[in-house]
């Protein structure tokens, strides 16, 4: 079963004359790993909050391992989210008073299918995946999030994402603030986990050095059609 299959996307965002995005077809299969690339404002965030369902789709068809979101209330589409996507977000979206091992178990107060995924307690999994991710072991308990650094935000960011293997791992630019080196340390480990859940991964980037850690690289621009007009 494709984890995202869109046909006839349409959206705008409120006050927008002309849609951003216009997609007839896009799918992701089980496993694979997208690299989303195009020129900034083209579309490429807002593409994921139409495959997240965070905002209304009435004339289009987009689906989430097999369920049609626009078939949802809001309420449930939030449901949903919780228990099949993994986002990791432009700015992490941690919550600064919590410690990192606390946001990364955040995910399973919202969503009992992923908890129920869980084959050790909640913190073991949560550290195994802080470990494997290269966030050192002081750091886990101690502080609140506010006193990390970004390299290890987005390291908490995405073992948040990974917690109870959800289906499917939305990103957007989680490594922007790395440098050359550490960017591709970063996403080797990031993809071995997303391997090990066998999460389908969208990831959001400018930087094309990235492309060789990826199945699959799509350029907004060859799958959405007019939007550039609006920008001109
Ligand atoms: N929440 C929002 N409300 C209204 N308009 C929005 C919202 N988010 C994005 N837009 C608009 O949609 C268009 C596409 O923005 P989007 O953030 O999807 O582009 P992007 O390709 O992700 O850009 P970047 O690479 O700079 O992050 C822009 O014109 C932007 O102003």
């Amino acid at each position: 079963m494709m984890r995202v299959s869109i046909e006839n996307l349409s959206f705008a965002w409120p006050g927008q004359a002309r849609p951003v995005l216009n997609i007839d077809v896009f799918s992701l299969e089980a496993g694979e790993r997208v690299l989303l690339q195009g020129p900034s404002g083209s579309g490429k965030s807002s593409l994921l909050s139409a495959i997240s369902g965070v905002v209304d789709l009435p004339k289009s068809t987009v689906k989430v391992v097999g369920q049609d979101m626009g078939a949802l209330t809001p309420q449930a589409r939030d449901r949903f989210r919780a228990n099949h996507i993994g986002m990791i977000f432009q700015g992490f979206n941690l919550i600064p008073w919590m410690t990192a091992e606390e946001n990364v178990c955040l995910p399973l107060k919202f969503s009992k299918r992923r908890k129920a995924q869980l084959n050790k307690p909640a913190e073991q999994v949560a550290q195994g995946l802080m470990a494997a991710l290269g966030l050192p072991e002081p750091l886990w308990q101690r502080c609140s999030s506010a006193q990390l650094s970004v390299g290890q935000q987005q390291r908490v960011a995405v073992a948040r994402a990974l917690m109870g293997a959800p289906e499917l791992i939305l990103a957007d630019e989680p490594t922007s603030a790395l440098d050359e080196l550490a960017k591709h340390s970063f996403l080797d480990v990031m993809m071995a986990q997303v391997a090990k859940t066998g999460a389908s991964l969208l990831m959001v980037s400018h930087d094309t050095t990235l492309a060789p850690h990826f199945d699959r690289v799509v350029q907004l621009s060859d799958i959405n059609k007019f939007p550039q007009r609006e920008a001109e």
